[in-house]
């Protein structure tokens, strides 16, 4: 795991941006793992900017997104497939057929989640997967206890990730009990791995992650045992760490 400090949210995002503008440019036909939440929004908005300015092209990319909220329609607001095709597909040239997210409204999940893992695998892989972090550790929607060897499937939310992600619902009532998910052995499969934290309420799950051992109850430790794993994270989300261990960790 390679850390990259970031000053604040801002550089955090040109900084990752830079990187999948890379993984893009030294491949026309990538495959790209996406994930949602507040943390990736700006590095979308780099990336549109690029896109505007430099006419990077996303003709012949390929996108997974990591998770989709079960029972939501991909109309609703506040279903990924709403938030992606808002802050990223509608302003990219990349053509809707090469775009894949989960059914979160699949009637047979199981093999909803078996088609998902093919397709991936039928494209070649993924290249480089973007990734948030959870207040609890989550990646994806892998909450606390997950198995490592898990492949994409259904999961039950726990009530904090339900409580973090209220803010975008009119109450937490209406935020959906369980989402389908990437597991996390297939994030792990990615051949590069992306994950961004900003912000002081990351600031304790990134001490953990830096702490602890490899422990499925923080299921993001798995990452260190991925060959090519890049970590930006600004100033808040480092400032339990100290000065000492960041430039270790950055080595
Ligand atoms: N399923 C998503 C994750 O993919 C995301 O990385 C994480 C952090 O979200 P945020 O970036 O809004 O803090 O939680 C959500 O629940």
């Amino acid at each position: 795991m390679k850390l990259i400090e970031a000053k604040d949210y801002h550089e955090m995002s040109m900084l990752a941006a830079e990187v999948i503008l890379d993984q893009i440019k030294s491949k026309t036909d990538s495959v790209l793992g996406l994930a949602t939440g507040g943390t990736v929004l700006g590095t979308y908005q780099q990336l549109i900017l690029d896109h505007q300015r430099n006419k990077t092209t996303y003709q012949h990319i390929k996108t997974f997104n990591l998770d989709e909220y079960a029972g939501l329609s991909k109309q609703d607001e506040n279903s990924y497939h709403a938030y992606m095709k808002k802050h990223f597909f509608d302003e990219v040239n990349i053509p809707s057929s090469q775009t894949f997210l989960p059914n979160g409204e699949a009637q047979d999940m199981k093999a909803e989640c078996e088609t998902y893992d093919l397709k991936i695998e039928e494209l070649g892989g993924i290249d480089l997967q973007l990734l948030g972090i959870g207040q609890n550790g989550h990646i994806g929607f892998n909450e606390p206890g997950s198995s490592f060897e898990s492949n994409t499937h259904l999961v039950a939310l726990e009530q904090s990730t339900r409580e973090a992600n209220a803010r975008y619902f009119d109450s937490i009532e209406d935020v959906p009990t369980h989402a389908v998910t990437m597991g996390i052995a297939s994030i792990m499969k990615s051949k590069k791995i992306l994950l961004l934290a900003s912000g002081i309420q990351k600031s304790s799950i990134l001490y953990d992650l830096f702490h602890s051992d490899v422990t499925n109850s923080i299921p993001a430790t798995i990452l260190i045992n991925h060959p090519d794993t890049i970590i930006i994270a600004d100033q808040e989300a480092l400032s339990k760490l100290h000065q000492d261990e960041r430039k270790m960790f950055a080595k």
